[in-house]
Parts: structure tokens; C-alpha cells; sequence
């Protein structure tokens, strides 16, 4: 019992702790400075720091998904070919950042959405990784 507790604990904690931010969401920035999880390391995008990010990525086509905090752009290119290129750049990439896109790929077709899994939602990994697609299929 003693040690089911222990294991069951930190999880449980965290657990209540996302339910919380889903119901305070912008109690999450306060939370985020004074603790170790990954909130410190990677916050979520809050305020003006977020409508700056976000900007560009608006305007080159990203849409927030509705009932999420995630962005989502669907590219289109001439074949499989250029469309499986686009998508092996983009896992070095990932790879790399340890920062991976949830997508999906049709013939010439691939839909991406960006979010951080560990935060549920929005960070600057997210801006950084739309970013670096923006600039492999601007080239
Ligand atoms: C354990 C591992 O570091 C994490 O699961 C990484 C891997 N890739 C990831 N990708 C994304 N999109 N969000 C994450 O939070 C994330 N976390």
C-alpha cells in the first residue's frame, strides 16, 4: 500500500494539475516560475509574447484548431516525392529538437498541427519548428 501511494502520488498530483490549468488557464504563467516541470523549461505561450510569435505564422497560413491549443497548416505539393522530402526535413528536424508534429501525409498532401504534449499547449518548440517548415517550403 505504502508503496502503490509513493508511485501513484507525483502522477495523481500531476494529474489534478492539468485539470486545474484546463479550468485557470492563465494561473499557468505564475505556476510556471516557481516550479521544475516542464511548465519552467517550456511555458505555455501566454499574452503579448504569444501574439508577437504567433503573428508571423498567421500570416503565412497556420489556423489555431478549434477545442485545442495547437496550430494546424496543411501543405500541398506537385507529388509523393516532394511531399515525402518536405516530411523527411522536417523529422531531422524533430528529431533533433525532440520536438515532433502530430501529421498526417495523403500522395501530395500533408496536414501538420504543432503542439507541445508535455505543457498541453502552445511553446516556443511549436513557433520554432512552424517556423523552420515555413522556411524549407519557401525555398
Ligand atoms: C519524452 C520526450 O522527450 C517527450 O515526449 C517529447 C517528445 N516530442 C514531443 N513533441 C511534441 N510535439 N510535444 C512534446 O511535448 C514532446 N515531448
Amino acid at each position: 500500500m505504502r508503496v502503490s501511494l509513493s508511485v501513484q502520488g507525483p502522477l495523481l498530483f500531476s494529474a489534478h494539475i492539468d485539470t486545474f490549468f484546463r479550468l485557470f488557464p492563465t494561473l499557468q504563467r505564475g505556476y510556471a516560475s516557481t516550479t521544475k516541470s516542464c511548465f519552467k523549461k517550456m511555458p505555455v505561450l501566454q499574452g503579448e509574447e504569444r501574439e508577437k510569435e504567433m503573428s508571423p505564422l498567421l500570416a503565412a497560413g497556420w489556423k489555431m484548431v478549434s477545442g485545442r491549443d495547437a496550430i494546424q497548416k496543411e501543405f500541398l505539393f506537385k507529388n509523393f516525392n516532394e511531399a515525402f522530402g518536405f516530411m523527411s526535413r522536417v523529422a531531422l528536424k524533430a528529431e533533433q529538437m525532440n520536438h515532433h508534429p502530430e501529421w498526417f501525409n495523403v500522395y501530395n498532401k500533408v496536414d501538420v498541427t504543432l503542439s507541445t504534449h508535455d505543457c498541453g499547449g502552445l511553446s516556443q518548440n511549436d513557433i520554432k519548428l512552424a517556423t523552420f517548415i515555413e522556411n524549407v517550403v519557401s525555398k
